[in-house]
């Protein structure tokens, strides 16, 4: 790509979502007339209550659910319009999904296998993905073998073997323990400020929302839609002390105060 198109690359929004609208077959109104947009490099949390749309939000910028009216771009484009490798998007669930049969190293390398790279190239970025995830020493080893955390880290790995510009997820801690949960975000929190990473994050935790985050998007139920979105103040690099920090707890509580509005709305 020449430096021109780099430019205006950086400029445009990664994703767009431009009014949609979600309607499933059955007659439930999912989002209606969502506007979003979200920037090269920002780490967006969705926050709302149950229902409100954010899987439904997720799996749209994953090209994994059309919109029933309005449009999602990514860079720019529509879905059809992206030429194959020239954007690369990752999803983490909320479950770890790796084949209980295959070794680590193995589930995190098949998107690699699956897309046809030859291994002598495709063995170098899924050890790469490995040690960025602290699990350089386990890619022989099979995922019974290892904890939860561990197993959603090799998950993480499996995403960052594509080498994505964009990395959609999907409460990819919600089943952990509080502490394994932390220690987690706190790598990832690492992982987004090393890489050229645009993050989507879906949560139910306040805390973990505001500890991640560049933005928090709160949305509201029935129909799904955007009712603030926040800009979080905290230091580039946090950590415990930003967990415990008065400004931590002043933004935990102000979307605290907005989530129990969400949620009063979605009780009419
Ligand atoms: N495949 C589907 N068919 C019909 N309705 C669906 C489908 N998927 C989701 N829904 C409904 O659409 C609405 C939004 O669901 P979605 O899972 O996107 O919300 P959510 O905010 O992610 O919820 P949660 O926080 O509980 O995970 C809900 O009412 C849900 O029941």
């Amino acid at each position: 790509m020449n430096a021109a198109l780099q430019m205006a690359d950086a400029e445009r929004p990664v994703l767009l979502a431009n009014q949609v609208e979600k309607t499933y077959p059955n007659g439930t109104q999912a989002l209606q007339r969502l506007k979003l947009e979200i920037g090269r490099g920002e780490f967006v949390s969705l926050l709302g209550p149950s229902g409100c749309g954010k899987s439904t939000l997720l799996k749209m910028f994953a090209g994994l659910e059309q919109p029933s009216a309005g449009q999602v771009r990514w860079w720019g484009k529509g879905a059809i319009e992206q030429s194959a490798g020239e954007r690369r998007l990752a999803m983490v669930f909320q479950e770890a999904t790796l084949m209980p049969w295959a070794k680590v190293a193995d589930n995190a390398r098949l998107p690699l296998d699956l897309a046809g790279m030859p291994k002598s190239q495709s063995e170098p970025r899924v050890q790469a993905a490995l040690q960025l995830v602290g699990l350089g020493q386990f890619g022989g080893v099979y995922p019974r073998e290892l904890s939860g955390g561990m197993q959603m880290r090799a998950s993480i790995a499996r995403a960052l073997a594509t080498e994505p510009n964009l990395l959609l997820m999907d409460e990819p801690f919600g089943a952990l323990d509080e502490f394994t949960r932390n220690r987690l975000d706190s790598d990832l929190r690492r992982l987004w400020a090393e890489r050229d990473l645009t993050v989507v994050f879906v949560t139910h935790s306040i805390y973990e929302a505001v500890y991640l985050s560049s933005r928090v998007v709160v949305m509201g139920a029935r129909p799904g839609r955007v009712l603030a979105d926040v800009a979080i103040d905290g230091p580039a690099e946090r950590d415990e002390a930003f967990r415990t920090s008065a400004g931590f707890i002043r933004q935990c509580a102000h979307l605290s105060a907005l989530l129990a509005e969400a949620n009063g709305e979605g009780e009419h």
